[in-house]
């Protein structure tokens, strides 16, 4: 008799949707113009870029020249950039979906939020699996702080480390800590210019693929953010996203 308990998983035929987060200037959009350019010759990618009044990371990634110029699009979120990967998600899928439909089969669709705090990670609404982004100029000591993204997304980048000796911070360390704070989950130490550091992304990316196709792949909520303050002109608020009820705001 065939064994019924544990029934193969479905595989998937829609794109991996892939976010990328972290904080301002860590270097997301450049780590997407990497994988695109490492990667636009074995897989069909799209891009959508969050940026809160402007298309710039699109603009950017456009003068890169690493995808067709339509296969990239922007999403203006008017807002604080979590709002929109993670509270209210809507526009950013209908983007994804509309991208998908228009270049159908994608592989691959790239979600860039807009630089946020430490804590913005993507909704599982919208993307099947995250990196979060991380550079040495941030600090060595930044891995430490944890938060829901550092600790558990799929995957956490230590970028531009051919910096590191110009900011004194010693990336095997970093790498430690960042291990430790991931209770064991993948870090990657990345540079842009070290060709075997990008080699080691795309063995990633690939891997995900693959598993997210077979059907292997179940996405994982990296959890809601810590409560943070926003500055507005009656002097900020806290904002807190919890677990059922998505938003409070407290003046
Ligand atoms: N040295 C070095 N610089 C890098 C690397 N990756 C990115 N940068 C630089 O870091 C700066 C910020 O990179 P972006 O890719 O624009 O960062 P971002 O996270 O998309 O920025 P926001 O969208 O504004 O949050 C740019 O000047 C990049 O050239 C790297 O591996 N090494």
């Amino acid at each position: 008799m065939p064994d019924t308990s544990s029934p193969a998983p479905a595989p998937s035929t829609r794109s991996l949707r892939l976010g990328v987060a972290g904080p301002v200037g860590t270097g997301k959009s450049s780590l997407i113009a990497t994988i695109c350019r490492a990667m636009a010759g074995e897989l069909q990618i799209g891009v959508i870029t969050n940026d809160i009044y402007t298309d710039e990371d699109a603009r950017f990634l456009r003068s890169a020249g690493v995808l067709p110029e339509e296969r990239i699009r922007a999403v203006e979120t008017g807002a604080c950039p979590h709002t929109a990967i993670r509270d209210d998600v809507t526009t950013n899928l209908l983007a994804v979906e509309d991208l998908e439909a228009d270049f159908a089969p994608l592989d691959l669709v790239l979600v860039e939020s807009g630089g946020d705090n430490l804590t913005a990670t993507f909704s599982p609404a919208l993307v099947d699996a995250q990196i979060f982004v991380l550079d040495v100029a941030g600090g060595g000591d930044v891995a430490r702080k944890g938060g829901p993204g550092i600790a558990r997304a799929d995957l956490l980048v230590i970028n531009k480390i051919d910096l590191a000796p110009y900011v004194e911070v010693d990336v095997e360390q970093m790498v430690a800590d960042a291990v430790e704070a991931r209770e064991g989950g993948p870090v990657l130490a990345l540079s842009r210019k070290q060709q075997d550091t990008v080699e080691k992304l795309c063995v990633w990316v690939r891997g995900l693929v693959a598993s997210h196709r077979s059907g292997q792949h179940v996405p994982q909520d990296p959890g809601p953010m810590a409560p943070h303050f926003h500055a507005d002109e009656d002097g900020g608020y806290v904002h807190t996203h919890g677990e059922e009820d998505a938003v409070h705001h407290q003046h």
